[in-house]
């Protein structure tokens, strides 16, 4: 389905080709500061045509509120934001009405709702993205006012070139960068990744795959910082699963992982295992991160990381053998614009995400608390809070 999240629930819709795309956000907060200004930064760091990384389709992707803010305000009631459509080609597609590209969600599609779009990925395509970036956007804004917290993601991988560790011993210089990694240093390279030798050579694998008229896939870190305790509801909307399913969600992506996740099963528990030291805010802090920031399903106060694989573009110029809807074999060389690799432009996309995950998240453990904070809770035995009870003399 369209919709996403519980409390901060959010509705796309649109299509790549048709008038435009969007969404309705309903349970922001009452009383937010939020113009279209505040939205447009992401959506402009999403936006196809930035660069020659990126697919050439020119489209500006200006956004319009339609409801739910006065004087700059939100009101707490559905808040309508939409993008217009104004670049699409649809005759790049003549020449695959015929064929399913292959692995792009054309052949699916018309299995499942025995009709498909005729132009574009439709509901497939990476369009459909600018309405989580909207939403999430609004989100991030809550999240960064209210709690400080902050969200950043860049890109770690091109094809098989990776400055991501691959071994556990290399986690801790990783921790150094994801604990102060800004979206500002981000942003200073095309490419959007922090350390410029890498984004060099990220760049040069993307422009030499556009050459050939091919596509490469990638990987991106995301980091959410400050996200405090008892965030996540086990047992099956643990916040890991949570996180998982809306990057999976994503257009091309094959894969998630968080923490130390697949080098953490080369090494033994006493290494692996987060120990736990007091920390200057007086809440109890992990002295190693392993566990990125997640444990049981839940937020333990640390840095939050994980990791997204995207797959190679689907629709590529270079010709491939295939065959059409009725099995005549052939070959499709697909027309058109597209990205010879999505991890750029994916960075605003997983973090406004990540912030529709957290903002639901956060929401429904303030809405607990507040229940929890009308009972008197004087007689609570010690031992449900961690605590030895009193000593009594048939103790001695
Ligand atoms: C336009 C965007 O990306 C598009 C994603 C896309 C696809 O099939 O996913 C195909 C291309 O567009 P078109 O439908 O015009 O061929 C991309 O340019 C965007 O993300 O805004």
């Amino acid at each position: 389905m369209s919709s996403f999240g519980k409390l901060f629930r959010v509705t796309t819709f649109g299509e790549s080709h048709c008038k435009g795309v969007g969404v309705i956000v309903d349970g922001c907060p009452p009383g937010l500061q939020l113009t279209e200004s505040d939205v447009q930064v992401q959506l402009t760091r999403r936006r196809p045509g930035q660069s020659k990384l990126t697919t050439p389709r020119d489209e500006k992707d200006r956004v319009t509120i339609y409801s739910g803010t006065e004087l700059g305000y939100t009101l707490g009631t559905p808040i309508g934001l939409m993008v217009s459509n104004t670049d699409q080609r649809p005759n790049d597609y003549s020449n695959a009405i015929i064929y399913p590209r292959p692995s792009h969600a054309d052949y699916t599609y018309l299995e499942k709702y025995t009709l498909k779009a005729t132009s574009g990925g439709g509901r497939a395509s990476a369009r459909e993205t600018i309405g989580r970036v909207a939403a999430g956007a609004i989100a991030e804004k809550y999240l960064k006012e209210a709690f400080n917290i902050e969200i950043v993601s860049f890109v770690s991988s091109v094809g098989d070139i990776s400055m991501y560790p691959t071994k556990i011993e290399e986690y801790p210089k990783f921790w150094e960068l994801i604990n102060n990694v800004t979206r500002e240093q981000v942003d200073e390279t095309e490419v959007r990744c922090p350390d410029p030798d890498y984004a060099e050579k990220f760049r040069n694998k993307i422009l030499e795959t556009r050459g050939q008229h091919d596509s490469i896939g990638g990987t991106l870190v995301c980091v959410i910082r400050n996200v405090p305790a008892g965030l996540g509801e086990p047992c099956f909307d643990k916040l890991e699963a949570q996180l998982a399913q809306a990057m999976l969600s994503l257009p091309a992506t094959k894969g998630f992982e968080i923490g130390s996740g697949f080098a953490g099963t080369a090494v033994n528990g006493h290494i692996h295992n987060d120990p736990f030291v007091m920390k200057e805010n007086g809440k109890l802090g992990t002295t190693t991160n392993y566990s990125g920031g997640i444990q049981g399903g839940i937020s333990n106060g640390e840095t939050i990381y994980f990791r997204v694989a995207f797959k190679p573009v689907a629709t590529i110029g270079q010709a491939q053998k295939t065959c059409t809807y009725d099995g005549t074999e052939g070959e499709l060389a697909a027309k058109g614009r597209h990205d010879p690799c999505v991890v750029s432009r994916a960075v605003p996309i997983v973090e406004t995400m990540s912030a529709l995950v957290i903002m639901d998240n956060l929401l429904i453990q303030l809405s607990r608390q507040a229940a929890t904070s009308y009972l008197k809770k004087d007689n609570i035995p010690p031992v449900l809070v961690g605590k030895l009870p009193p000593q009594t003399e048939n103790d001695a």
